[in-house]
């Protein structure tokens, strides 16, 4: 088995004419569930674009699966799960993890969408259209075409937002099952209690990685008593060695924020 699933070497990324990543090294275990943890705004999207191949303006390194990021030999190899649901709401759930199912060339299309609607927990609504859907349940569709090929890395974009604590609970479960079995799961979160379920932690701040962790060593490293205020502590003291290097306010962006220009 491969040591990591991903490995990142001095990653640049510009968005908007301004850099949001900006030398970053990463190596993403095989077989665990990584958390993405950060500030809105501090890249972790981007970092997710970039692994799964659609982000626009990267340099650097960045191999998935032994393979270049977006290449097509990873279409089924890899699931990706938007921030925003994205599915087709005129069409049905069947239909649309038949259609993902399709493009990304799955063997067994029907049992792959029974087995996808199962671990989403959707069984019953599959002949309904998803514009009906609960934005909880639609966004449980978008994780299943994510989940329809059967991927040995996935990479979720904040996947329990707006689910309900047993929804959530049983998600982890299932994400916990998924790496059991040997594949990689990159998660991103804002909630803390998800970051302990985690095998490890990156966190990051401005573009930039602050920590690479395990739970247990976050709470050691911060003498925090839990998760959230540790994350805070790493966020605070991070925002006080840029100030220091910037002389600036901390937290504050490298150069002014532009309007979207480019992806
Ligand atoms: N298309 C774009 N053009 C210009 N700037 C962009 C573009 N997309 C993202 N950015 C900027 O890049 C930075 C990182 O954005 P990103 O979406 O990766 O952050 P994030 O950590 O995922 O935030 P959140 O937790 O709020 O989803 C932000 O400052 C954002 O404004």
């Amino acid at each position: 088995m491969r040591k990591n699933a991903v490995v990142i070497r001095d990653l640049r990324v510009v968005r908007g004419g301004r850099p949001i990543i900006d030398g970053l090294d990463l190596d993403v275990p095989a077989g665990s569930v990584v958390g993405l943890l950060g500030p809105s705004g501090s890249g972790k999207t981007t970092l997710m674009r970039t692994v799964v191949g659609v982000q626009d303006k990267v340099t650097g390194t960045v191999h998935v699966l032994d393979a270049a990021a977006g290449s097509p030999a990873l279409r089924r190899k890899v699931g990706y799960m938007t921030q925003d649901a994205s599915v087709y709401t005129d069409l049905t759930v069947a239909q649309n993890l038949r259609y993902f199912a399709a493009l990304a060339g799955v063997p067994a299309p029907a049992k792959a969408v029974a087995s996808a609607v199962a671990t989403v927990d959707l069984g019953g609504h599959e002949k309904q259209r998803v514009g009906t859907l609960s934005g909880g349940e639609r966004s449980r569709v978008s994780l299943a075409a994510a989940l329809v090929s059967d991927p040995e890395l996935l990479v979720l974009d904040e996947p329990t937002v707006g689910l309900d604590p047993v929804l959530r609970r049983d998600l982890w479960t299932v994400f916990r099952r998924l790496a059991a079995d040997g594949r990689t799961l990159l998660v991103s979160s804002h909630v803390m209690d998800e970051a302990t379920q985690c095998d490890r932690l990156l966190l990051m701040r401005a573009g930039s990685l602050v920590a690479d962790t395990t739970p247990d060593e976050l709470l050691t490293s911060t003498g925090a008593p839990d998760a959230e205020r540790a994350f805070l502590a790493l966020i605070d003291a991070a925002d006080v060695a840029a100030a220091a290097d910037s002389g600036g306010r901390p937290g504050a962006p490298a150069t002014p924020t532009h309007e979207e220009t480019a992806r």
